[in-house]
């Protein structure tokens, strides 16, 4: 299996080296390559992140330079690489996906940061290659570094010849709340992908309103379990804060 890292903090893939999966490179059951994504930055500054649209807290890691980075790394080879985005509001990891996922020939990871990556990268990267956002656990880090790490110890676990044991059973996640809806930032139309509207208008109550739907259509699709867990009041509640 190949495995590919792209983040800003190339030295925290640094445990990868170490003990059972030092070992499984050393033995060849994978190859690990880290990526820094300054590295396709073209500016003095080396930026990855500008403000997000539509206001808000934090940055937003542009998509101009993800996707150079993401069409070199994951340039055609005889292979289709996996594109796994660690993200809080993605799809929760568990021990099904570890075995599923084990099966790949190819796993690319992309870190994020700051609040997230624009939302057209993913879009843009799933129209060429298998897309997973991927939560593994609903509590948010800093950045995707720590959660690609669990994902990768996860899967090579499970490959021949790196662990001597049989392995245990799976595990679920938990969770609770609604999940985020996409951010975006500039340019306002990237690889002919335009922001929503609404996201520039302004409107800060229809900015919300969007938000919110957003987060509930993303639920809905992602995480079902989390609506019905939800009461009628807890939506209602929710709905009146905006
Ligand atoms: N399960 C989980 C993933 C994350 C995560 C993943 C990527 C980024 C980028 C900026 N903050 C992040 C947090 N937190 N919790």
């Amino acid at each position: 299996m190949r495995i590919d890292v792209i983040t800003i903090f190339p030295d925290y893939l640094n445990p990868l080296r170490e003990a059972l999966l030092g070992k499984a490179i050393e033995r060849e059951r994978i190859s690990v390559g880290v990526h820094d994504l300054r590295d396709w930055t073209h500016d003095v500054h080396r930026a990855v992140d500008d403000s997000p649209y539509g206001g808000g807290p934090g940055m937003v890691m542009k998509p101009d330079v993800w996707g150079e980075a993401l069409d070199e790394v994951c340039a055609a080879q005889e292979v289709t690489p996996r594109l796994v985005v660690p993200a809080p509001a993605g799809r929760p990891f568990d021990q099904k996906t570890a075995v599923r996922w084990s099966q790949d020939p190819w796993l690319v990871f992309a870190c994020g940061r700051y609040e997230g990556i624009d939302q057209r990268v993913i879009d843009d990267a799933a129209t060429r290659m298998p897309v997973e956002e991927v939560s593994i656990g609903d509590y948010v880090l800093v950045g995707g570094e720590v959660a690609a790490l669990t994902m990768i110890e996860a899967v090579v676990r499970l490959l021949p010849g790196v662990l001597g044991n049989p392995l245990s059973a799976e595990q679920d996640s938990f969770s609770d709340g609604l999940l985020e809806g996409p951010c975006y930032t500039r340019p306002e139309v990237w690889r002919e992908r335009p922001v929503p509207d609404v996201l520039r208008s302004g409107n800060h109550a229809a900015i919300a309103r969007w938000r919110r739907d957003q987060a509930l259509e993303r639920t809905y699709h992602r995480r079902p379990e989390l609506l019905s867990a939800l009461s009628e009041g807890d939506l209602d509640k929710a709905d009146r804060k905006q």
